[in-house]
């Protein structure tokens, strides 16, 4: 399968320290990918490698088929972008901006200055200095930007900064329709998995510089596994109790109160009748499936400790 881009055990270092380490990235044309990772995962520093705003220490970025180096002006048109916060020119209004990125580009179009406009709802607004514009209008305005000369590719940056609620849904389903209608292959990176989890064909989760994993979201659904969750007054006695009295060494310690149970051939009732047994005061005891945000948060947790 040729992927429309794909890393290679790519590596920044910088100052000796490696921002990111062996990331391994296939973006399928067509899909929309989630980027996720916490905050300092080294999702930023992934995105200026692919759009070659930072050369690589080691690794390769291929985009469209070909090796990014030096000369890829060629290839670099056929995507659009948007790296940490876009940058305008910000005495002159958001349309005169599409205008020049437009010119710059070599794509003279302004029937489409208008379409972006519209689809970004900021046409009202579009003949007013970018100086006046919200943090959430700069963030819209640069969508336009990374859009307006129909990429191929569109790789972005956290582009929901800044968006109210309704605000990120409505682009969120603008990313969808421009993947369908127009073929449009979307790279957005993320640090909440509930922002893309709707809209992701596939996800790659980073987390300490490199990739932990990389999934369709198909897959992802079927990983979910099934637990159960304990509660207790007492959760050192209980863990005593479960791999004691139990025998059993498939569970985790979550917090102060809970802990997740992950042995298929025990029931709820087996459990809480030991625990009783034991003096073990249950708050709740109950059997659950484990949700995209525990298999996200525990794919990013050596971070979070
Ligand atoms: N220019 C730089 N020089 C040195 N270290 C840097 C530089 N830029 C980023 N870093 C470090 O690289 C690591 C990854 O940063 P990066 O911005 O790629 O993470 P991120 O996942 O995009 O984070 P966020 O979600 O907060 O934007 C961080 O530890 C950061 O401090």
């Amino acid at each position: 399968m040729p992927y429309i881009m794909q890393t290679d055990r790519l590596t920044k270092t910088i100052d000796g320290i490696n921002l990111v380490e062996d990331v391994s990235i296939h973006v399928e044309k067509g899909e929309i990918y989630g980027f996720l990772g916490p905050n300092g995962a080294g999702k930023t520093t992934v995105m200026k490698m692919m759009t070659n705003l930072w050369k690589p220490t080691g690794g390769t970025v291929e985009a469209f088929g070909t090796v990014l180096g030096p000369a890829s002006y060629e290839v670099l048109k056929r995507m659009g972008s948007i790296i940490e916060f876009p940058t305008f020119y910000d005495h002159l209004s958001g349309r005169e901006n599409l205008w020049f990125h437009c010119e710059y580009m070599g794509y003279y179009n302004r029937k489409s200055v208008e379409e972006v406009l519209e689809m970004l709802r900021l046409t009202d607004s579009a003949d007013k200095p970018v100086r006046k514009y919200s943090l959430g209008m700069r963030q819209r305005l640069g969508i336009a930007r990374a859009i307006i000369c129909r990429p191929e590719l569109v790789i972005l940056d956290e582009p929901t900064n800044g968006l109210d609620p309704a605000g990120m849904k409505q682009i969120r389903d603008l990313f969808c329709k421009l993947c369908t209608e127009y073929g449009m292959t979307f790279i957005i990176s993320s640090h909440l998995l509930s922002e893309i989890e709707h809209i992701a064909d596939t996800i790659g989760i980073i987390s300490c510089g490199r990739l932990k994993d990389e999934i369709s979201m198909d897959r992802i659904s079927e990983k979910n596994t099934a637990f159960i969750e304990l509660s207790a007054e007492d959760v050192r006695k209980a863990a005593y109790v479960l791999s004691d009295k139990l025998q059993l060494s498939n569970f985790k310690i979550v917090d102060d109160t809970n802990i997740r149970i992950y042995e298929a051939d025990i029931t709820v009732q087996k459990i809480s009748k030991e625990l009783m047994i034991n003096g073990v005061d249950i708050v709740s005891i109950k059997k659950k499936t484990e949700t995209l945000e525990d298999y996200f948060l525990k794919m990013t947790e050596e971070v979070r400790q």
